[in-house]
């Protein structure tokens, strides 16, 4: 009952997103279940002519109704067709704005979700998804839907009409199709259905896992790995292949083969019926009409297999359509940055955790508890601490990459959810680890983060991200297209470039993601000059994987699962021998053994 009316309300759902065009599809299924009474039409005149021939004969220029019937037959087989083209006009009109709207809505909806909902829903993989799933709907609303009711139609009709000449031979054949009606659907209900359920989420699994196996592949190349080193693809391939054997062999044998044997022959009882009621029809004079009756019921029988066919089909869409629904409203159910009603402009440039705590969506534990700390304008602080500790999740608060599950963070004194998010982006520039560079020239991919910058602006931003050497080298310089004709550039240079990125912004807090690995000595002294630039004068805060880059910080904050263990500047914090001593020394030791290695190596 619960799911008859989800259905009901998902179907009330994809129509509302065809607008005004809603009405094209329902002017369609009108002209849909026209067509299909349209299409009767000439069984019945088939019927009458032979009926009339037999009336008259032997003196055939009797039956003078035959022409009529042969070309009222005609005119409404071709009427028919025609009311079902134009019918499929409108539904497909409706089916495209639909699939559109969807496309342009749900693209709409994730723009206003916060930034880091993109971290686990890639854009692409998003727009892919709501395009595979629009187009899907597509076949639901342009042919589907005007099947399921012209079949409706065909059924309540044919019902009337196998009645009306002789209900013992109608009833014979109704009886095939009831048969084959009982058999396709106990395919799909009770637990079959959960069945189903279950074979249909094996093969969702197993494209998610292809997904993430194609993605991997330079992984698996890199070592030698072949796809069954992909437990979770191989996995889904192997509860796949039993799920899909256990439905077809168990569930679907009996009830196909039913169902295709009545399918097709709809007139199995019809002919020992009619051998039955013969010979009453012999000794009551009436075996003329008997004969007439029985060729249109044989004749009449083979629509009832189109009808059948229409109806596995439509089922089919509808339950494509049901999921590609399903995958759209998660989508629309990306969740949504709010935006203050009355926002309020930032004083300064201090940034303040108060009693700050957050847990991802779907996470038990927290990523971070009860976090306080306070940034003056102009400081520098450092997050440091064990690896899931909580950094990054405390830098992407500031941003509103995702907000806090309880506390607050505010930026120049005001909670950054009442700043309108406008002038909050042009406060801030980060530069993360995943931060990356669009096939662009050098230039656009700088003077992206500030539209009205000067190309001068945008040099000497390069200029002081120390990009020199990498413009000098380019063949187009500061034009060059990069990511395309073999113009790439190294870890270490593209993160000078979106340094660059950030220098140009000239915003007055800088949240900085120290990269882990440079390409080289050289990139590095070179990156550190550039963060120099960056973050003089500036509010820093900084995630810290070397601590030799935090030395000089104002303050260091030492978060671990969540929680600030520690804090102080460097010299407090060794003194007070806890967790950061514990880090420095083997920061320290693992610096001696590289130096030593190195050493060796030479
Ligand atoms: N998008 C996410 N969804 C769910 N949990 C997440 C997500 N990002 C991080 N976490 C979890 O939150 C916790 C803190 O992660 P976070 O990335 O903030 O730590 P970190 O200190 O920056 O780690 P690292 O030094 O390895 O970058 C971890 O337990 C992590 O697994």
């Amino acid at each position: 009952m619960e799911k008859e009316k989800d259905k009901n309300n998902n179907l009330r759902v994809l129509l509302n997103y065809a607008g005004s065009y809603k009405i094209l599809t329902f002017i369609g299924l009108i002209l849909s279940a026209i067509s299909m009474l349209c299409s009767m039409v000439p069984y019945i005149c088939i019927w009458l002519v032979s009926k009339q021939l037999i009336d008259v004969a032997p003196n055939w220029t009797n039956a003078q109704n035959v022409t009529i019937y042969g070309w009222l037959a005609f005119a409404f087989a071709v009427g028919g067709i025609l009311i079902y083209f134009l019918g499929l006009m409108c539904t497909h009109l409706a089916a495209f704005r639909t699939a559109s709207n969807i496309r342009k809505q749900g693209v709409k909806h994730v723009t206003k979700a916060p930034l880091g909902y993109f971290d686990s829903n890639a854009s692409g993989l998003i727009r892919g998804r709501l395009d595979a799933a629009a187009a899907e709907t597509e076949t639901l609303l342009a042919h589907n839907l005007a099947d399921i009711i012209g079949t409706i139609v065909l059924f309540i009709s044919m019902l009337i009409i196998m009645f009306i000449f002789d209900w013992r031979m109608g009833a014979a054949c109704v009886l095939a199709a009831v048969i084959s009606v009982i058999a396709m659907f106990s395919m799909m209900g009770g637990k079959n259905a959960k069945i189903m359920a279950e074979y249909q989420a094996a093969l969702d699994r197993i494209s998610k896992a292809g997904t993430e196996y194609v993605r991997g592949i330079p992984v698996v190349k890199i070592f030698q790995q072949t796809v069954y080193s992909f437990k979770a693809f191989k996995d889904a391939i192997e509860d796949y292949s039993v799920k899909a054997e256990h439905y077809q062999a168990d569930i679907c044998r009996k009830p196909q083969s039913i169902n295709l044997t009545f399918t097709e022959g709809a007139f199995v009882f019809l002919v020992p019926v009619a051998l039955f009621l013969a010979p009453d029809a012999i000794s009551s004079g009436t075996f003329a009409e008997f004969i007439i009756n029985f060729a249109f019921y044989a004749v009449f029988s083979a629509i009832i297999s189109t009808a059948l066919a229409k109806i596995m089909f439509a089922a089919s869409g509808i339950m494509l359509a049901n999921t590609a629904l399903g995958r759209i409203n998660t989508i629309m159910q990306a969740p949504i940055l709010k935006t203050p009603d009355n926002p309020k402009v930032p004083i300064d440039n201090k940034v303040e955790f108060v009693d700050v705590s957050f847990t991802y969506d779907g996470s038990e534990t927290p990523a971070l508890s009860n976090v306080s700390f306070t940034v003056e304008a102009g400081q520098t602080i450092a997050l440091v601490g064990p690896s899931g500790g909580g950094k990054s999740t405390a830098a992407s608060l500031i941003p509103r990459f995702w907000d806090v599950t309880s506390g607050v963070v505010k930026v120049g004194g005001v909670d950054v959810t009442q700043i309108d998010p406008h002038i909050l982006m042009d406060q801030v520039a980060f530069v993360f680890q995943n931060n990356h560079l669009f096939k662009a020239t050098i230039f656009e991919n700088v003077h992206i983060s500030k539209p009205e910058a000067s190309r001068q602006d945008v040099l000497n931003a390069l200029s002081a991200a120390q990009c020199d050497d990498i413009i000098k080298k380019l063949p187009n310089g500061v034009d060059t297209l990069i990511g395309s004709e073999g113009t790439y550039l190294s870890g270490g240079e593209q993160q000078r470039v979106i340094l660059a990125r950030a220098i140009l912004k000239d915003a007055p807090i800088v949240i900085l993601d120290e990269a882990t690995a440079f390409a080289d000595p050289e990139n590095e002294v070179l990156i550190q000059k550039a963060f120099a630039e960056l973050t003089r004068g500036r509010t820093v805060i900084m995630i810290a994987h070397r601590l030799s880059t935090v030395v000089n910080a104002d303050n260091i904050i030492v978060l671990k699962e969540g929680n600030i263990v520690e804090h102080g500047t460097h010299k407090q914090l060794i003194e007070s021998k806890g967790l950061y001593f514990k880090m420095w020394n083997d920061y320290n030791q693992a610096i001696q053994w590289k130096i030593t290695s190195r050493k060796e190596a030479l």
